[in-house]
């Protein structure tokens, strides 16, 4: 598969491309990805090309958002925080707000398994929180905070349905033996084939507090 990210949709432009890479045996498929605002794409950083979270991101107007690994919600809601552990992925992101002249995202650099409990006191309750954590799924530190917080909706997006459907469980059910009630209630799940002829799939969670 090859994915051309560009950052308008301009499909004319790109057809004498795909036809040169059409021919190429090992290409079965060919997608275009446009992006909803430019982002820099800099080789050291590794770039995530998934535009279905920026329309899922789009309903979320005018709300404070809560973005933990980092997202791009930052152009329809009114206040952002965003939390990533790569430096240069803060930078990126201060950067791309910067070209795109969006002014209602903060950017945090930090790590979210190391959180404590005065985590969260400097910035306003969200009204969703969108998760996008990587293969081993949140740390015990983020789902006590996420129980503590009680943000009304967790837009929950995982790679690894595994560490998914665990985290799912504690945000519902609750940790018994931490003590931790769960208070959320999955409202919606979509796997989504990110990646065909492949073992991986993307999965997005509605989780509403109960
Ligand atoms: C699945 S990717 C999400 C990509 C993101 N949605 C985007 O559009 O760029 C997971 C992200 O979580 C970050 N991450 C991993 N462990 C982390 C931690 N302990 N604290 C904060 N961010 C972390 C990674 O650096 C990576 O950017």
């Amino acid at each position: 598969m090859v994915n051309f990210v560009t950052s308008s949709y301009k499909p004319e432009l790109l057809k004498p491309l795909v036809e040169k890479i059409s021919s190429i045996p090992e290409v079965v498929s060919v997608m275009n990805n446009p992006t909803l605002s430019f982002r820099q794409i800099l080789i050291r950083q590794r770039f995530c090309t998934n535009s279905l979270k920026n329309v899922l991101v789009s309903e979320e107007m005018d709300q404070k958002l809560f973005l933990t690994f980092l997202w791009n919600g930052h152009h329809w809601a009114r206040q952002v925080y965003g939390y990533e552990v790569v430096a240069q992925a803060i930078a990126d992101a201060c950067l791309n707000a910067k070209l795109n002249n969006i002014y209602n995202a903060t950017f945090v650099q930090g790590d979210l398994n190391k959180i404590d409990e005065s985590f969260g006191n400097n910035f306003p309750k969200p009204d969703v929180v969108i998760s996008d954590p990587n293969r081993p799924g949140m740390h015990m530190k983020l789902i006590k905070f996420l129980l503590k917080l009680k943000a009304p909706r967790i837009v929950y997006v995982s790679c690894n349905p595994a560490t998914c459907a665990r985290d799912l469980d504690y945000l519902c059910h609750g940790v018994i033996d931490k003590n931790l009630e769960g208070c959320y209630k999955l409202k919606s799940l979509q796997a989504v084939d990110m990646f065909p002829h492949t073992p991986h799939i993307e999965c997005v969670c509605l989780l509403e507090l109960c």
